[in-house]
């Protein structure tokens, strides 16, 4: 299997098994009420997620099991095992029902997959009900993607007819090089990591991390962080990423588990507020639109221009 277990259900937040020792990450319980939706940006930008409520600097978003797990691409080669287990993770993935969320959560794979885009009054349905089907803790508001915005957003995305398996392994490679978080390899990754064939298997580099998707955590786009000598001034409010995140057990917050993510907000979040991160240095591969460049002069810095 590619994919790590989902939670069956949310479980409670047990503060029990929190460091006595004073954590500034993941301090607080989860509320019990939605604290993300998913929502349109643009057609250039995709989907996003927004705030379904106002949150507050240091509240625990959500805690979320990777959905795709597959060998890490350190340098973004080509080398056909990790590509191999890319793919395979992905169309793992598609099966026991999982088919729409994917396709509707990815589209542009999906697309790229020969997979054509569901019509909106399905893709509504599932929206609005399964992109928070892997959260542990913390809950998920539904969706605010309109049917126009929808049908604009995948007219433009053709599906590929009957694409090659190596458009697909292709295509895959992209997606994950945008989409995948770097994690330790937990003590179970062994399962979790493809080989296809043994063949493959005997090919395998022992590699120490892997790459992880998730349903919500990889759809959260990326702000710049401004420099910090104030040259970038914003249109009032606070400027930059929102949000932070860990992934897997550290010192002070041992019950997150492996390869899972947990999101909490740097800052306080009005509601409908775009939740964001910093992607870091890595090779982005966009033009950046985060409202950092758009509201200063960052877009000189940011290094994706
Ligand atoms: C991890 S995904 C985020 C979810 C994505 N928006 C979607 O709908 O699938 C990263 C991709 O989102 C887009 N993206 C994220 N942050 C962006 C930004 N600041 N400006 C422009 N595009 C961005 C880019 O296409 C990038 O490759």
């Amino acid at each position: 299997m590619a994919t790590s277990e989902p939670p069956t259900s949310a479980e409670a937040f047990d503060a029990s098994k929190m460091s006595k020792a004073p954590s500034k990450f993941l301090r607080n319980a989860p509320q019990d009420t939605p604290a993300v939706r998913v929502g349109f940006v643009n057609a250039a930008v995709g989907y996003g997620l927004f705030a379904a409520r106002d949150l507050r600097k240091d509240e625990f978003i959500f805690h979320e099991a990777p959905l795709l797990t597959a060998l890490f691409n350190e340098k973004f080669s080509s080398d056909k095992n990790l590509v191999q287990s890319q793919h395979a993770a992905y169309r793992n993935a598609l099966v026991d029902g999982n088919r729409d969320v994917v396709t509707l959560a990815f589209p542009r794979l999906a697309a790229r997959n020969g997979f054509a885009p569901l019509p909106f009054d399905d893709a509504h349905t599932v929206l609005e009900t399964a992109l928070g089907k892997n959260l542990v803790h913390g809950q998920f508001g539904g969706s605010t993607v309109t049917r126009e915005q929808y049908e604009a957003y995948t007219s433009k995305l053709d599906a590929t007819a009957a694409p090659s398996e190596d458009d697909c392994r292709r295509a895959c490679l992209d997606f994950f090089k945008h989409y995948a978080f770097e994690v330790n390899k937990g003590p179970t990754a062994a399962a979790a990591v493809l080989p296809i064939t043994a063949a493959a298997a005997a090919a395998v580099v022992p590699a120490t991390r892997d790459a992880c998707i998730y349903l919500l955590g990889s759809l959260i786009n990326h702000c710049c962080t401004p420099p910090s000598h104030g040259f970038a001034f914003g249109r009032g409010g606070e400027m930059g990423p929102n949000c932070e995140w860990r992934i897997g057990p550290s010192g002070l917050a041992q019950f997150i588990r492996p390869k899972h993510i947990c999101v909490q907000a740097k800052r306080d979040i009005k509601k409908g507020e775009q939740l964001t991160w910093d992607y870091g240095k890595r090779f982005k591969g966009f033009v950046c639109e985060c409202s950092t460049c758009r509201d200063s002069f960052m877009g000189y810095y940011c290094g994706v221009l």
